[in-house]
C-alpha cells in the first residue's frame, strides 16, 4: 500500500534519510520505532508529501506522492507530532473545516462530521471550543480531522504522547477499530508496550536507515497475495471432531489429541474471521481453552533490530 524506494532526504548540511526502502502492505498497522533523531518524523513527512526528498520515490495506493500530491492526500491522513487545532473553533467547526478542505461536498459535510464525532466518542463535545478540551479530547479531534475524508492510509507521529493510561487505551482501541475497517496505519511511538497491543509490523529506523522491517505475527502470503496470520488453538481435551470443524480452513498443524496447539491461517488483521473460527469451534463442541495469534513481541523484534545493528557495525 505504501511503497518507499531509495529515499534520500537532506536537511541543510545533514543527511536524515540514507536510501530508505520499504513496502508496507494494505490493512497492516506498522510501529515506526527508533531512537531520537533516527529519521522517523522525516520519513512520515515524506510519505505525507510534506517534504520533498533529494532522491527516491514513494507511492501510496500506486500513486506517486511527489508527482500527484493532491491525489495522494485524498487517500491519506496525517497527524503531526506537534499538531495544532484552531482554538476559537468548536469541535464541530474543526471537523467541518477539515472535511471542507478535503473537498467533501458541502451537502455531505454535516453527516460526515456527525459520523466521525460518533466514531471518536466526541458527540457530546461538538459544541465545545477546542481551547476548552483536555489533551486526550484534542488528540481525538485531531485524529478526526485526519480521518474525516475516510483515507486508506493514516500516518500518526507520536499520537499518544502526553496522554494518560486511560486515554492511551482508548487510542489503542480506536486504532484497532480503524484497522478492522481496512485502513493501513503507520504509528510512531517510543512506548513499545503500547504499540505492541495493536501493531502487526515493526519498522525500525536507525541513523536514517531501515534496521528492520518485519511482521510481528507469524504470517504467510497465500496464493491470492493475501497476508495471513497464524492463530493457535489449544484444546483442554482431545477433540476427534477437530479436523471436520476445520475442513474449510487452511490448517498449518492439526493435533486433535490436544497435546500440541493446532495452528490455522486466517487473513491477517481480520478480527471477524478470527471470531467466526472461534464460534465455529465452540459450536462443534471443540473444548478450546486458549485461542490467540502467534506473534513476536515488539520489544523482542526491536531487540533483534538492535542486535542486527550492532553486528552490522562490528568490524
Ligand atoms: N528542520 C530540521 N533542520 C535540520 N535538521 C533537522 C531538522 N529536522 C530534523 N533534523 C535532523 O534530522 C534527523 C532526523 O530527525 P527526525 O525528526 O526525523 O527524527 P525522529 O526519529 O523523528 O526523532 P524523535 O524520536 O526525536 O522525534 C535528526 O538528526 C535531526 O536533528
Amino acid at each position: 500500500m505504501i511503497h518507499v524506494s531509495g529515499l534520500v532526504f537532506d536537511y541543510l548540511g545533514h543527511r536524515a534519510l540514507h536510501g530508505v526502502s520499504v513496502d508496507i502492505p494494505q490493512g497492516t498497522v506498522t510501529a515506526l520505532v527508533g531512537p531520537n533523531g533516527a529519521g522517523k518524523s522525516t520519513l512520515m513527512r515524506c510519505m505525507a508529501g510534506l517534504d520533498t526528498p533529494l532522491a527516491g520515490t514513494i507511492t501510496v495506493g500506486g500513486v506517486d506522492v511527489q508527482e500527484h500530491p493532491r491525489e495522494v492526500h485524498t487517500k491519506l491522513g496525517y497527524l503531526s507530532d506537534f499538531f495544532g487545532l484552531y482554538q476559537d473553533l468548536t469541535v464541530e467547526q474543526c471537523l467541518h473545516y477539515a472535511a471542507a478542505s478535503q473537498g467533501i461536498a458541502e451537502s455531505r459535510v454535516p453527516k460526515r462530521v456527525k459520523e466521525v464525532a460518533r466514531f471518536l466518542n466526541l458527540e457530546n463535545k461538538l459544541q465545545s471550543l477546542a481551547s476548552n478540551l483536555s489533551r486526550g479530547q484534542r488528540q481525538r479531534v485531531a485524529i478526526g480531522q485526519a480521518i474525516v475524508h475516510m483515507p486508506q492510509v493514516l500516518l500518526l507521529d507520536e499520537p499518544a504522547s502526553g496522554l494518560d493510561p486511560e486515554a492511551r487505551a482508548d487510542l489503542s482501541a480506536l486504532f484497532r477499530n480503524l484497522q478492522s475497517h481496512g485502513m493501513t496505519l503507520v504509528v510512531s511511538s517510543h512506548i513499545l508496550s503500547e504499540l505492541d497491543e495493536y501493531c502487526t509490523h515493526i519498522l525500525s529506523i536507525r541513523d536514517g536507515r531501515v534496521s528492520r522491517f518485519a511482521s510481528l505475527a507469524t504470517t504467510a502470503t497465500g496464493s491470492e497475495g493475501v497476508v495471513k496470520a497464524l492463530v493457535q488453538v489449544q484444546l483442554a481435551a482431545p477433540a476427534p471432531q477437530l479436523a471436520q470443524a476445520l475442513a474449510a480452513y487452511e490448517v498449518a498443524h492439526l493435533d486433535a489429541s490436544g497435546a500440541t496447539p493446532t495452528t490455522v491461517y486466517l487473513p491477517a488483521g481480520d478480527l471477524a474471521a478470527r471470531a467466526a473460527l472461534l464460534a465455529k469451534l465452540t459450536a462443534e463442541g471443540v473444548p478450546v481453552c486458549a485461542f490467540q495469534e502467534v506473534r513476536t513481541s515488539l520489544q523482542m523484534s526491536y531487540g533483534q533490530a538492535d542486535s542486527h545493528h550492532s553486528s552490522g557495525a562490528a568490524p
